[in-house]
């Protein structure tokens, strides 16, 4: 069975989201990540962590304005000086919540921003965060998010133009962060691929597809999708990160069902 973790972001809304760490665990989660903890202090966190026998799996490096739209800056040429402020930020919060992955959002290309300067800032953005993280044994995320239907312009939808920027900034903690429901819309063969991919991936996330729902209400075989990763030998998290059709608690047949 994966070790499957709960998005706080998209799990458990009914409650505040300090509260949301009591009911991961709860219900039987072990691990746990959210979009952001930059609005809390890391040791109330912490706290919940703690209290709740929880790991910090994964969070975001800071996205920009994210209620303005924003996706993440490492791909702004005027925003390096904001992007490598909020890699040292990510840093503290990691060392007090002990997370040892973080997610980099690469950022929707503005049209005035030609594809070589974009690809060029986020190579170097990336390169830089990497040498940082790497220093505290912390490892780069890219996730491929599809372009089709949440985020049109996203500067890295396939996971093609994941492995692109690895291989370019050629360092050993810069990682691919799978998710399911991206790689579903964008380019499918979820098995296969991720077999072929694994060398580079740090971290799985899931949803069924279409609706963005738990499992069962799309059209992912999310049986024979657990059982591949448990075969190929995966051993990362695999992390729930849905929006429920209803109540949370009513979403979780998946957990049982995969005991
Ligand atoms: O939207 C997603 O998918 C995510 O994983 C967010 O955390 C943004 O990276
Ligand atoms: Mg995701």
């Amino acid at each position: 069975m994966p070790r499957f973790a709960a998005n706080l972001s998209m799990l458990f809304t009914e409650v505040d989201f300090l509260d949301r760490f009591a009911r991961a665990r709860a219900a039987g989660f072990r691990g746990v990540e959210y979009l952001f903890p930059y609005e809390y202090p890391a040791e109330q966190l912490r706290q919940q962590l703690d209290d709740n026998q929880l790991t910090q799996v994964l969070f975001n490096l800071p996205p920009g304005d994210w209620d303005a739209g924003e996706r993440g800056i490492a791909c702004l040429p005027d925003r390096v000086e904001e992007f490598r402020a909020g890699v040292d930020t990510a840093i503290a919060y990691a060392q007090v919540l002990g997370c040892k992955q973080v997610n980099c959002l690469a950022g929707l290309k503005p049209a005035t921003v030609g594809d070589d300067t974009a690809w060029q800032t986020l190579v170097a953005n990336v390169s830089y965060a990497a040498e940082k993280l790497a220093a505290e044994g912390i490892t780069l995320c890219l996730e491929a998010i599809n372009s089709r239907v949440d985020m049109p312009g996203f500067m890295l939808d396939t996971s093609g133009r994941v492995l692109a920027l690895i291989e370019e900034v050629d360092a050993d903690n810069v990682r691919l962060q799978y998710d399911l429901y991206h790689m579903q819309i964008m380019e499918g063969d979820l098995i296969r691929s991720m077999e072929c991919l694994k060398p580079w991936i740090a971290h799985i996330q899931f949803a069924d597809n279409p609706g963005r729902h738990q499992p069962g209400t799309g059209e992912i075989n999310f049986s024979n999708v657990f059982a591949a990763i448990d075969q190929m030998g995966y051993e990362g998290w695999v992390s729930a990160e849905y929006r429920p059709s209803g109540e949370t608690d009513d979403s979780l047949g998946w957990l049982s069902g995969v005991k």
